[in-house]
């Protein structure tokens, strides 16, 4: 019986590896067989969660490796350092990112910039970097970069991340055209609100917690770890003819329009 042949055996760098989804996705990727550098810019979380791996899965599965997205110096280093740890890189997954909830016409130009240059800029640097060398050396690999339902819906109250995000979407679809004759895969997956991470602080107000929960279909959050899941798919041989897409875990928010709950009150209808 065929097997999917998933991630085992591969390298990949998780950026903003030591946050709330970037520890439990290289936590969830090391059980799936792959061995991960976790990078970001915080040396004593990105050690935590490599000591948190190697406690479970035992020493040479994660290494935690710091860096600064926006900074191409520092993500060429990081990269250098990746390659000794890991032997090669087979995997990148773009997840870093910043975010703050703000009024558009309150947030400064310095606020838009912080967010742009972590999640825009600092996810072209990691893929030009990473994908740059596998180009040059001929060989293929995969990037997933972690976008978010709002990428192409928009999110009023985050205008900054929103537009940076919509902007990875269209780096993916652009490089995922652009490169995958030449074995370079780049896709995305969408997930909906985890409480984890940064935004961890909305899962302690419960009227924000049941507005969310009310208006996903499926009923109920996501685990951090089926976003992992769902990377690991794009990241592995099994997604080869999967180019420039983006695959979407939201358990059916971004399709929650219109008035299907109201239908049995409409009038002129007829059951
Ligand atoms: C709220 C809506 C929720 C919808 C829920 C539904 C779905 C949820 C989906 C969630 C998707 C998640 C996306 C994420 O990206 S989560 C990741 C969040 N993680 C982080 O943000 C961690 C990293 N964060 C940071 O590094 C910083 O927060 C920052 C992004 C600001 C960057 O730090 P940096 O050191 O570069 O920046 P500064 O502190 O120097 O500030 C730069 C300018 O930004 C202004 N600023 C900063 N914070 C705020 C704030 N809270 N409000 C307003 N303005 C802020 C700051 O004043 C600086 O500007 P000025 O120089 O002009 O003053
Ligand atoms: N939580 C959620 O509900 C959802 C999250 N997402 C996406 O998941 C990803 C992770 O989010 P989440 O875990 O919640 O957030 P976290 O804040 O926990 O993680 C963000 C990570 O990015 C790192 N980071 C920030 N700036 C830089 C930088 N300049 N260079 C390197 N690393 C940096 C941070 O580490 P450090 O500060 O140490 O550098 C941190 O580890 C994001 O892309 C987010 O948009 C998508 C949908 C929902």
């Amino acid at each position: 019986m065929a097997t999917l042949s998933g991630v085992d055996g591969k390298g990949i760098i998780v950026t903003g590896g030591g946050g709330g989804l970037g520890s439990a996705m290289a936590a969830e990727l090391c059980r799936l067989g792959a061995r991960v550098v976790v990078c970001g810019r915080t040396e004593e979380t990105l050690g935590q969660v490599a000591e948190a791996i190697g406690a479970e899965l035992g020493d040479g599965r994660a290494f935690a490796v710091t860096v600064d997205v926006r900074d191409p110096a520092s993500v060429a280093a990081m990269a250098d350092r990746a390659t000794e740890l890991l032997g090669a890189v087979d995997g990148l997954v773009n997840n870093a990112s910043g975010l703050f909830p703000v009024k558009a016409e309150e947030l400064t130009p310095n606020g838009f910039d912080s967010v742009i240059k972590i999640v825009l800029n600092g996810t072209w640097h990691c893929t030009a970097e990473v994908a740059g060398r596998w180009l040059r050396a001929g060989r293929g690999g995969a990037v997933v970069n972690v976008l978010t339902p709002y990428a192409w819906m928009g999110a009023p109250g985050i205008v900054h991340n929103a537009s940076a995000k919509g902007g990875v979407l269209a780096m993916t679809r652009t490089l995922g055209a652009e490169w995958a004759g030449r074995g370079v895969r780049v896709n995305a997956v969408a997930p909906g609100w985890m409480p984890v991470g940064g935004t961890d602080f909305l899962a302690g107000d419960p009227r924000v917690r049941r507005r969310l929960i009310e208006a996903i279909p499926a009923g109920r959050l996501l685990r951090a770890e089926e976003t992992a899941r769902a990377t690991a798919y794009l990241l592995s041989d099994d997604a080869s003819y999967v180019v420039g897409e983006v695959l979407t875990i939201d358990g059916g928010h971004h399709l929650s329009k219109g008035l299907y709950e109201f239908l049995d009150e409409l009038p002129g209808r007829v059951s």
